[in-house]
């Protein structure tokens, strides 16, 4: 599992670890590693073009210690002072102790249009905003330029905390963090400006409960069922799904495909698209009962191209059993009946529809995902998945975001949320709790997208048919 922590903690890490250390130890730590990792991205040290953009604090100080380590072995480095007399003083008479020279930011840019690399040195942590407007041509002529930019700690002009970008930020191929994860690193839009992203050890002592997490494959692979000897299919837990509608029954035979993908024992179906289900996967069990009859099912799934049946939802809602809901689902589900269940409820919203249930704009909830998606697992009391370019998942009672790493932008075609919702749903059926259910349901969802769309676009059905083998390669990495 990776971990992220809050400015705070790190800011409160560092300074129990400073009271431990000899004066500059830290910074010296985190130069060194960020030099071998230049070093690692240049190949060849001696004799490359290196410039630095040097901001006022500790995130200039470290770009200008690497420098200077960079320099030693024969490296041309260039500081581009943002705020000259504020440069951090040690590293700058490390700097040029070692033949490294500065110029004011109005001289910076042809030196980075020629440069083989470039750190971002601006801000790190105590960043606010986004770029000073002195920093911006700075930031875009690295990018135009073919020099490869590493940031420090973060791209400069994110914000840590939350992964929102509010105005320019500098585009990383890839970030060398200190410490720990920054929430950044994981949610976009900063995510994206990061590339890369490798974590430096420096000695920081972490807390027990981080900010935000990401699964990786070892972590999916623990929570993922396994049929034991003594299984039948009830015992392996029977997902219901309520979907489609004479209008989408689309909705229902991708959500059926990833259901019966996802460990549970059987798939039931509920719902006017029985046929076009039947027709597809035939080892469903179809009922005409309605979800309160239609037998004994572990987990329901309810929204999925269902139109405007309330009614379904709410008999669904009414039931003690976990339920996720998605898609229409989520419009015709009260808050209120939410709130008042005692079995959880999971919710998986796009950003356009997580907009809707918190009456802002989708552009809000896309800029602010990790705010998003807190405030509406806190709202209707339930887990809440926000799903897009970044996957984020939250519980109701607060405790670590989880962000999924294995997304791909050839996961947005039509009909892949479906799928998604009948692989979580039957996720739940197997006895997964929400948080699980959905981080393991996004994870594996992810992988399968990734290996269906290899070398050429995929459809929903060819992301449900990749979902074995996404699982394989978790459990064989995972667990051998
Ligand atoms: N916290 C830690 O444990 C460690 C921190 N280190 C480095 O120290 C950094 C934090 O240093 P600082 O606290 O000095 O903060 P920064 O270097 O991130 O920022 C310093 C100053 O930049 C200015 N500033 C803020 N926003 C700006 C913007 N948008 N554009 C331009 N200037 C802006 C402000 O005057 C601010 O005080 C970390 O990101 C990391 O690189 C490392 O040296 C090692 C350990
Ligand atoms: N840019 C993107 N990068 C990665 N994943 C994405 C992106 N856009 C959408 N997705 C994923 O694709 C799926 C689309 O689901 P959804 O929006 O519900 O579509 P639909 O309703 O058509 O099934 C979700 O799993 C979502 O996280
Ligand atoms: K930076």
């Amino acid at each position: 599992m990776r971990t992220a922590y809050s400015v705070e903690t790190v800011r409160a890490a560092e300074r129990t670890l400073m009271a431990r250390l000899p004066d500059g130890a830290l910074m010296q730590r985190a130069a060194a590693g960020l030099a071998a990792a230049c070093a690692q991205l240049l190949g060849r040290v001696y004799g490359s073009r290196v410039v630095l953009l040097v901001g006022s604090g500790d995130n200039g100080g470290d770009a200008l210690w690497a420098g200077a380590r960079l320099a030693r072995r024969g490296a041309a480095v260039t500081a581009v002072l943002l705020a000259p007399g504020r440069a951090h003083p040690g590293g700058l008479a490390a700097l040029r102790r070692a033949g490294g020279v500065t110029v004011p930011a109005a001289d910076g840019v042809p030196l980075v249009e020629r440069a083989d690399l470039v750190l971002d040195g601006i801000v790190g942590i105590g960043g606010t905003g986004g770029l000073r407007a002195e920093a911006v041509p700075l930031a875009e002529a690295a990018h135009r330029s073919r020099a490869a930019v590493v940031a420090v700690d973060l791209p400069s002009g994110v914000d840590a905390d939350t992964g929102q970008v509010r105005g320019a930020a500098v585009r990383a191929d890839l970030t060398v963090t200190f410490g720990t994860h920054k929430p950044a690193l994981f949610v976009d839009p900063a995510r994206e400006h990061a590339g890369s992203v490798r974590l430096v050890d420096i000695g920081l002592e972490l807390p027990a409960g981080p900010f935000l997490e990401a699964l990786q494959h070892a972590d999916v692979a623990r929570l993922l069922p396994v049929p034991a000897a003594e299984s039948d299919k009830y015992r392996r837990g029977v997902v219901g799904i309520a979907a489609g509608s004479a209008r989408y029954p689309g909705a229902a035979v991708l959500a059926v495909s990833g259901a019966l993908r996802g460990g549970a024992g059987a798939v039931r179906y509920v719902g006017p698209a029985a046929d076009a289900v039947i027709a597809r996967y035939p080892e469903t069990l179809v009922s005409d009962q309605g979800p309160k009859k239609a037998g004994r099912v572990q987990a329901w799934v309810v929204g999925p191209g269902a139109g405007d049946d309330a009614r379904t939802v709410a008999q669904v809602l009414a039931l003690d059993v976990p339920v996720l809901v998605d898609a229409d689902g989520l419009r015709l589900a009260p808050a209120r009946d939410v709130r008042r269940r005692t079995a959880p409820t999971l919710m998986t919203p796009h950003a356009g529809e997580a907009a809707a249930l918190l009456g802002v704009g989708r552009d809000e909830v896309e800029g602010a995902r990790l705010d998003a998606v807190r405030e509406l697992a806190g709202r209707y009391r339930a887990t809440v998945l926000l799903k897009g370019s970044t996957t984020l998942v939250a519980g109701p009672d607060g405790g670590p975001v989880r962000a999924n790493a294995t997304g791909t932008p050839w996961l947005a075609t039509a009909g892949s949320g479906d799928v998604l919702s009948g692989l979580a749903g039957s996720l739940l059926a197997a006895g997964l709790p929400a948080l699980d259910a959905a981080s393991a349901g996004a994870y594996v969802h992810g992988l399968a997208g990734r290996f269906a769309a290899r070398h050429a676009p995929a459809g929903a059905h060819d992301i449900a048919d990749a979902i074995p083998r996404a699982w394989r390669d978790v459990r064989e990495a995972g667990v051998g």
